[in-house]
């Protein structure tokens, strides 16, 4: 039988979130005040984090070679390899993409750098709702969620609106400007490959305003004093569309395949694609948003992310989307149903990571 350890009646959770949140210290404050041991509001349920060390023996997410992408005979083979790859990990890693390795390695630096600032040049930028389109916080759901998580980070629209430019801290404007237009020709590619993936013209995914939307993250994780304890970001699936994701080479991202936990290595210059919720429903199914979650970091080198998000583009409320009337057949009737732009930004933002998947909430 399992033992519940009922919190002593003092615990005032909301008293102790309002505290961390108001100190605009994050977890990287924490961690560099010394502490040996996680303050409560980051423990986790046992049997909620029981499974973090991965089982499977699978050797990963597929990798996908980019090169000659444009050559008709290699772009046969890379499709049907993008559309495997999307339709039974929801997740794959390309390599030799279009992104000079040195966009790559200084946005990394650069959201490093933001994040290893002393506290009194950080903290005015923290906020708890992004006002502006520029964020820095710790745990975006931090008052939704049942548990916080051990991460930092930076958020930026930066389309369809673009933001406004001197509102993006120094440190890392530049190398922001130029990655988001190096991710954005990326996503085009990627964009492309999935349509022809299930057969559609390859301009779909574009000219359904699909990637119009680019949110940019700059994920930190800094040592953990006790990792076995808490996580780094929850399990949970991505809402949109798809998103491009740059991890240093700090271990800790991890991705559900046949109900294991399976390690990410991402391999150096390379680039993590995964599948969203909005795409699983609009390609019927056929492409797969898959749970993914990071482990708190027990490194002394912090783990650093730089997550694209591509989102549905400006969206008039009168409009519903559902899987493509292309997709649906007699023999693969619509296993989702029609949904608003409200029901969509509500089951995210209300409710945080914890929520249901809008996946599994307009499943027919
Ligand atoms: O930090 C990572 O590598 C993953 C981040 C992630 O999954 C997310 O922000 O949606
Ligand atoms: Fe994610």
């Amino acid at each position: 039988m399992e033992v519940v350890m009922a919190a002593p009646p003092s615990y005032d959770r909301l008293q102790e979130v309002k505290e961390f949140d108001e100190a605009k210290i994050g977890v990287k404050g924490l961690s560099d005040s010394g502490i040996t041991t996680i303050p409560r509001i980051f423990i986790h349920p046992q049997e909620k984090i029981s499974d973090l060390k991965s089982t499977s023996t699978s050797s990963g997410i597929p990798i996908i070679d980019l090169s000659n992408v444009n050559s008709a005979d290699h772009r046969l083979i890379i499709v049907e390899q993008v559309r495997a790859a999307a339709n039974t990990w929801g997740f794959f890693q390309v390599i030799n993409h279009c992104i000079p390795l040195s966009v790559l390695d200084e946005i990394t630096a650069a959201i490093k750098s933001f994040h290893e600032q002393p506290h009194e040049l950080k903290a005015k930028y923290y906020v708890r709702q992004g006002q502006s389109g520029v964020t820095y916080s710790s745990n975006y759901d931090l008052f939704q969620s049942k548990v916080a998580t051990w991460h930092d980070y930076v958020s930026v629209w930066m389309a369809p609106a673009a933001p406004q430019i001197d509102q993006i801290p120094d440190i890392y404007r530049n190398e922001l400007v130029e990655w988001d237009k190096n991710a954005a020709e990326l996503g085009n590619i990627v964009g492309e490959l999935l349509a022809e993936g299930l057969g559609l013209d390859s301009r779909k995914l574009k000219e359904s305003s699909l990637l119009e939307t680019r949110i940019f993250g700059g994920m930190f994780y800094p040592y953990c004093p006790q990792p076995d304890l808490t996580v780094g970001l929850s399990d949970h699936t991505d809402p949109g569309v798809m998103t491009i994701l740059l991890p240093n080479q700090v271990p800790g991202l991890q991705v559900k395949h046949e109900e294991k936990w399976v390690d990410v290595k991402p391999l150096r210059g390379g680039l993590i694609i995964n599948i969203g919720d909005f795409l699983q429903i609009v390609s019927n199914g056929e492409y797969k948003s898959v749970q993914h979650r990071v482990k708190a970091n027990s490194h002394k080198e912090p783990r650093i992310s730089i997550v694209h998000w591509f989102d549905v583009g400006n969206w008039d409320e009168s409009n519903h989307y559902g899987p493509l009337p292309e997709l649906i057949t007699p023999e693969k009737p619509a296993q989702y149903r029609m949904f608003s732009k409200q029901e969509y930004v509500e089951n995210f933002y209300s409710k945080g990571l914890d929520s249901k998947s809008l996946v599994e909430k307009l499943k027919l």
